[in-house]
């Protein structure tokens, strides 16, 4: 059995972070030092765990970063009367709103309240609609890491077959948009999707967005698929079965040290290029 490429995470995470390094410390000559505010609403113990590591990510890399926490009980108007104060904080050049929200809230609202030069989590339907039509805004950043550790070892997309697993807003549906953009030919699959084992059988890529531990099995893969697992479920398990698919896949990432450490370089990227927009527009309005 030949042993698949182990797609690093870590490694292609320091790769980004020491290109941003550069940007960060020439913004700093200018006086902007990029500042990303995280909103968590409610006390979700792995939410509180991600955007601590989000918030060290920043301040790591000499970013600035600041962190709201919201009680459970909020409401869907005031945790717009918050987004809606971050927008028009000058100092502030990225927003993410931590999913998920309590269920009483309207996410999609919220999202979507984001101005769009801060939407650096690519959340809003603006963002993904710019996403999908290929036009100006940040991409999602789970999307966009997946995206990124294939061009990272020069995989192919165009012409291959990728089955999605999974259409959330946030990763399943922009993922695909992007797999086409790039030529993949792309089938979408979901809770209701049948005979899943047999469409993914026919896949080069198989990205995995379910949220279910260890649900795609070794045996529904092709012989050397790319095997790419976006899932974070409790206790840092992917959607994958890591064993058995290892033994089928061509290439595939681990969870931890796979698609996540990315997911957060490419938050620090957007960030930082959100503070780089900020500081063209302040040179341009001084002339
Ligand atoms: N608006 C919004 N944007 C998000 O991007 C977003 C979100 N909401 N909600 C939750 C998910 C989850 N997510 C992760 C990011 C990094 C790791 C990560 O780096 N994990 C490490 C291990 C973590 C650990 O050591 O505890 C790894 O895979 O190696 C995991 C999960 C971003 N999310």
């Amino acid at each position: 059995m030949k042993e698949p490429l182990l797609l690093d995470g870590k490694e292609v995470s320091k790769s980004i972070k020491g290109q941003l390094k550069g940007t960060i410390d020439s913004l700093s000559k200018e006086g902007i030092v990029p500042k990303l505010v995280t909103i968590l609403v409610g006390d979700n113990p792995s939410s509180h765990t991600y955007v601590q590591m989000k918030a060290n990510a920043c301040v790591r890399i000499g970013m600035d970063s600041k962190r709201i926490f919201l009680p459970t009980e909020t409401t869907t108007e005031e945790l717009l009367q918050t987004i809606k104060q971050l927008n028009e904080d000058e100092t502030v050049h990225g927003i993410l709103l931590q999913h998920p929200v309590p269920s009483h809230i309207d996410e999609r609202q919220a999202f979507d309240m984001i101005a769009l030069e801060k939407d650096v989590d690519g959340v809003t339907s603006h963002g993904f609609g710019s996403t999908a039509f290929q036009l100006n805004a940040y991409p999602c950043c789970t999307p966009a890491a997946i995206m990124e550790m294939i061009d990272y070892y020069n995989l192919e997309i165009e012409g291959k077959h990728a089955v999605v697993i999974g259409r959330s807003p946030i990763l399943g549906k922009p993922v695909s948009m992007m797999l086409l953009n790039r030529n993949a030919t792309v089938t979408i699959s979901h809770s209701r999707t049948e005979n899943l084992d047999q469409i993914v059988k026919q896949a080069d890529i198989v990205v995995a967005a379910v949220g279910k531990p260890k649900f795609v099995k070794g045996e529904w893969l092709k012989e050397g698929a790319l095997v790419l697992d976006a899932g974070y479920n409790k206790g840092n398990i992917g959607d994958c079965d890591y064993d058995t698919c290892y033994n089928q896949a061509g290439a595939i990432t681990p969870v931890p040290g796979g698609i996540g450490p990315v997911t957060i370089a490419m938050l620090l990227r957007n960030t930082v290029l959100a503070a780089q927009q900020k500081a063209v527009q302040r040179t341009v309005n001084h002339f």
